[in-house]
C-alpha cells in the first residue's frame, strides 16, 4: 500500500491531440450520439495539466485559446477529476493547472486530452492507482474521445468513439495542422448537419475499411494519403466554405491529402516526410493562405506522467 508520505505534491501529465484518419458515421441512436468506426492518430501537438493538492476544487488555464476555455465547473479537466474523486468513494480538492497547445474548438479532442491528463494526474497525486480499464470507463463518461487520448498511438475507436483498439501502424507521419480556416463549428452542429443531409436515407452501420489498415501496416505516407476519409468533411464544409478552399490550397502546395480533423475546422494535411511538411507550411504562410500553421508527427503516446523538475 501507498503511505501518504510517499504521495506526490504535485504531478504533471502530458496529453496529445489527435487526428482521424478515418471518420465513418453511423446512424443516429436513442441516446443522441451516432455510433461510429474512426481511426485515430495521437499527434505530437500537447496540452500539460498539473494537478496539487489545493483548499478548493479548480483550475486554471494559460497558453494558446485560454481565453476560450472555461475554468469553472465546465471544465472538462475539472469534470474528469470530480469524476475520478466520486468514484473512489472521495477524495481531497486539486487545483488543475492547464497549460494549452492544442487549438480550441479545433476538432483535435483539445478539451478531451485536458480530461484524459486530469484523470492520470489525479490519480498518481491520490494514490488512487486505479486499473486502465476502470480509468477508460470515467473517461468514456467524460466524452467520447476521451478513452482514446489516454491511450495514444493508432487506434480503431467503435461505439460512439470510446471503444478504442488498437491497430498494427508503422512508421512516423508528417502532419500540417491549419487551425483557424474558419470559428464558430461546434461539433453537435456538424453531426446534425450531416443528421439533416442524410435524412431519409438508410445509414449502414459503419466499419473500418481493410485499404486504411493495410496502408497504416506498409508505414507509406503515399499508401496513407489516398485512403483517408471523413464523413463529416461535406457537412464543415458546407457550413465553413473557406475550409474547402483550405483544403484545395493544400493540395495546390504539394500536399499528399489534406482532410478535416473530426468535426474541424481544422484541416489536418499529410505530408511526404519531415522536409515535406516544413515546405508545405512555409508555402501555406508565405502564401497568405494561413497565418496560423503547426506541424506535428504521429503516433505519438496517450497521456503519460512527466518527470518532476526538482530545483537545486
Ligand atoms: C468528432 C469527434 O471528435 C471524432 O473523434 C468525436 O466524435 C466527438 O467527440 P467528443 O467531442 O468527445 O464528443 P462528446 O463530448 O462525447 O459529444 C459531443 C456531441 O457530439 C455529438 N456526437 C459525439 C460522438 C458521437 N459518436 N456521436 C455524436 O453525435 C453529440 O451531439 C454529442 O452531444
Ligand atoms: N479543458 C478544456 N480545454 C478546451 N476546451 C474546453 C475545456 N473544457 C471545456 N472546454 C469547452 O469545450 C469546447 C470544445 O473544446 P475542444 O478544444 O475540446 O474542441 P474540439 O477539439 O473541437 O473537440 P473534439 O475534437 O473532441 O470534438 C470549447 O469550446 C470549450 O468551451
Amino acid at each position: 500500500m501507498t503511505s501518504v508520505l510517499e504521495l506526490p505534491a504535485a504531478v504533471t501529465v502530458r496529453a496529445p491531440a489527435k487526428v482521424n484518419l478515418e471518420l465513418f458515421v453511423g446512424p443516429l441512436l436513442d441516446d443522441g450520439y451516432h455510433s461510429l468506426s474512426t481511426v485515430y492518430q495521437a499527434v505530437g501537438i500537447h496540452d500539460d495539466v498539473t494537478a496539487a493538492p489545493s483548499d478548493e476544487w479548480g483550475c486554471s488555464v494559460r497558453g494558446r485559446d485560454a481565453d476560450k476555455v472555461p475554468t469553472d465547473e465546465s471544465n472538462l479537466a475539472l469534470r474528469a477529476a470530480r469524476a475520478l474523486a466520486e468514484h473512489t468513494g472521495g477524495q481531497d480538492p486539486v487545483h488543475l493547472s492547464i497549460h494549452k497547445e492544442i487549438p480550441v474548438a479545433g476538432g483535435m479532442a483539445g478539451g478531451s486530452a485536458d480530461a484524459a491528463a486530469a484523470l492520470v494526474a489525479c490519480d498518481a497525486l491520490w494514490g488512487t492507482d486505479l486499473p486502465k480499464e476502470e480509468l477508460e470507463e470515467i473517461a468514456a463518461g467524460i466524452g467520447s474521445d476521451v478513452p482514446f487520448l489516454l491511450h495514444g498511438g493508432t487506434c480503431v475507436g467503435s461505439g460512439r468513439g470510446e471503444v478504442v483498439t488498437p491497430v498494427l501502424a508503422k512508421g512516423t507521419y508528417h502532419w500540417v495542422f491549419v487551425p483557424s480556416a474558419a470559428s464558430g463549428l461546434s461539433t453537435p452542429m456538424v453531426y446534425s448537419a450531416f443528421d439533416q443531409r442524410l435524412a431519409g436515407t438508410a445509414i449502414p452501420e459503419p466499419r473500418p475499411s481493410t485499404a486504411l489498415m493495410s496502408a497504416l501496416r506498409s508505414g507509406d505516407p503515399t499508401a496513407l494519403a489516398p485512403v483517408l476519409d471523413n464523413d463529416l468533411q461535406a457537412d464543415a464544409i458546407a457550413l465553413q466554405p473557406a475550409i474547402g478552399e483550405l483544403i484545395e490550397a493544400a493540395m495546390g502546395f504539394g500536399a499528399l491529402a489534406a482532410i478535416v480533423s473530426g468535426s474541424g475546422p481544422t484541416v489536418a494535411m499529410l505530408a511526404s516526410g519531415a522536409e515535406g511538411a516544413i515546405d508545405l507550411a512555409v508555402a501555406l504562410t508565405a502564401s497568405g493562405v494561413a497565418g496560423d500553421v503547426l506541424r506535428a508527427t504521429g503516433p505519438t503516446h496517450g497521456a503519460h506522467i512527466l518527470p518532476t523538475v526538482r530545483a537545486s
